[in-house]
């Protein structure tokens, strides 16, 4: 049966208590990561790829967080063991049958309750988000993020450790879907009108989920002056995703949520796509708006603006 998708707290720490996690069909997964320089795609490929023994053994500041402190139950899942760097994408997604020899080996079966969560920034719950995101898109929607993530856990006084179960591999199976996530290059090929994807702003809710400094260039983007003329793609609008979260760290409501992006300019019954520097923040505004409507037509461009900037810099040209 599938569970509600944003649990609080006290339903979690109620299965905490009665020891449902890890039995009942019940995982937990502490999706903390701390963003590092991007590897070397090449050095990559031939040492790490799909290395799980490897890449799960390798050392970081994510893995140390974990260690030293975690919701009793759950397993570390890293989105730099579970993505890969690509030439252009930050964080590429492996073959279906790679993704599931990974997830495999946190212990997930077919059929489990997923639940996620982060720490740190946006509520401890953007990487959470990416991987509610890849679980989409490798076909498990029985997912769940874990409103205000372990801030919210300690803050509410539930019980933590640093006990690092060892769960026997799952049989968790990914079917690939099609169409989450869209492309580079589906987003600059010409459509039936002669115009490209990407500039078909009436049509389209482009939805650029990066803080409004960032978006406006009134502070550093990240992105090379060099290369970009501007700190966004024409045609996008600003739907930050640390506005979707409130003073407490928890998600506003789905009420809210709407109201905000309809106030910047979301437009009801257009397909949607988000985006921000490397698809973790879009990730969490894609899923906000699929908590509003579980029906909108929400796509993720995984590759962002850091991809557009290596491959069409010249895409990222507004300026207000
Ligand atoms: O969250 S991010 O992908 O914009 S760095």
């Amino acid at each position: 049966m599938s569970q509600k998708r944003l649990v609080d707290c006290q339903w979690l720490a109620d299965q905490v208590t009665k020891g449902a996690v890890n039995q009942e069909g019940l995982r937990v997964l502490d999706c903390t990561f701390k963003p590092g320089p991007k590897p070397d795609p090449t050095e990559f490929k031939s040492t790490y790829y799909g290395q799980w023994e490897k890449l799960m053994e390798k050392p970081s500041e994510h893995t140390i967080d974990f260690s030293i402190s975690h919701i009793p139950g759950a397993v570390h899942a890293n989105i730099d063991v579970a993505m890969y760097p690509g030439d252009t994408e930050r964080f590429a997604l492996y073959p279906p049958q790679l993704f599931e020899e990974y997830i495999q080996r946190l212990g997930v079966n077919q059929g489990d309750h997923i639940v996620l969560y982060d720490r740190g920034m946006n509520g401890g719950m953007m990487f959470a988000a990416k991987f509610w995101w890849l679980f989409k898109t490798y076909g498990h929607d029985n997912v769940s993020i874990l409103n205000g993530g372990f801030h919210a856990w300690q803050k509410g006084n539930n019980p933590v450790n640093s006990e690092v179960v060892q769960l026997s591999k799952g049989d968790w199976k990914a079917n690939l879907r099609s169409g989450l996530n869209v492309t580079f290059e589906e987003l600059t090929t010409k459509q039936e009108d002669g115009r490209d994807l990407i500039d078909k702003a009436d049509e389209v809710n482009f939805l650029d989920a990066r803080k409004k400094e960032q978006f406006h260039g009134e502070e550093e983007t990240g992105l090379n002056p060099k290369m970009v003329n501007g700190s966004h793609i024409p045609g996008f609008i600003n739907i930050p995703a640390n506005q979707l979260v409130d003073s407490n760290g928890l998600l506003k409501s789905p009420a809210d949520i709407k109201a905000f992006a309809s106030s910047k300019g979301f437009r009801e019954g257009k397909p949607i796509i988000t985006c921000c520097n490397l698809g973790i923040q879009a990730s969490l505004l894609t899923f906000a708006l699929s908590l509003v409507d579980e029906q909108y037509p929400l796509r993720l461009y995984n590759g962002s603006l850091k991809e557009m900037e290596i491959r069409a810099p010249q895409r990222i040209s507004a300026k207000e």
